[in-house]
């Protein structure tokens, strides 16, 4: 579900968030309109809403871990977690955690925590897994997913399974940029989307970084 339609229409923060992301054309792949969320961030009012409308929704949802997806769930979850008062669990690209150095154990929480969607879900512009550590969510944690962008749903629906496996409840993912079709289809794997802003077409900024990402890319 999208915001406008969702209790905030003609909501003019929404409009202002939607203008602070940027668009780079053919990154990092050809073909991909990549949002680029670092504007976003060096805009300190659309980035204060963009956390603000998160925590007005889930402040009195009873939410107790925002887990956040590296990398870019990284830089707005942190924020609402300590406005809401929950635990942030950082859900990590593989082999970035410390691992346990008791094999069989280290097996076992391989087996646990590892929610693999490699050659299973093809993502936009790549395939990868997500890994957690163990203990960091507890059964019957309240959990919310905040991420920047939801193009396929191949993370968040890796997010989902990686929660749940550790017993979390997943009550909604929160992404501030999502594709239209999720007005249609606004769950995944069963699960509430609540999405700020739709990407946003080509902007002022197309010239330039078209120019400088086909000449760095040497597409
Ligand atoms: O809906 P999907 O098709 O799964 O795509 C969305 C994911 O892709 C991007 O991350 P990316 O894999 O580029 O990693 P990064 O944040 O580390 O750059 C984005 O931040 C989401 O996590
Ligand atoms: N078009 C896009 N822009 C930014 N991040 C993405 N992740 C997947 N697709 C993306």
């Amino acid at each position: 579900m999208f915001a406008a339609e969702n209790g905030l229409k003609g909501d003019p923060r929404l409009e202002a968030i939607s203008r602070s992301i940027r668009v780079i054309p053919h990154f990092p792949k050809p073909g991909i309109m990549f949002q680029d969320i670092t504007t976003l961030l060096l805009d300190p009012k659309a980035f204060k809403d963009t956390v603000d409308i998160f925590t007005d929704r889930y402040r009195d949802m009873g939410i107790t871990v925002v887990a956040g997806i590296e990398a870019r769930g990284f830089m707005f979850g942190p924020a609402i977690a300590l406005a809401i008062g929950a635990k942030f669990v950082p859900l990590r690209k593989p082999r970035k955690l410390p691992v346990l150095l008791i094999l069989e154990f280290r097996v076992c929480f391989a087996e646990f925590t590892r929610g693999s969607y490699f050659g299973v879900l093809r993502l936009e512009y790549g395939t990868d897994c997500l890994e957690m550590h163990v203990g960091a969510v507890s059964p019957g944690d309240r959990t919310i997913v905040i991420d920047d962008v939801v193009a396929t749903g191949g993370t968040l629906s890796a997010a989902i399974k990686l929660l749940e496996r550790a017993g979390g409840e997943v009550v909604e993912c929160g992404c501030v940029i999502g594709l239209p079709k999720f007005k249609v289809h606004s769950k995944i794997k069963g699960k509430p989307l609540y999405i700020l802003v739709e990407p946003t077409e080509l902007d002022d900024c197309f010239q330039g970084c078209r120019t400088s990402n086909v000449g760095e890319n040497g597409h």
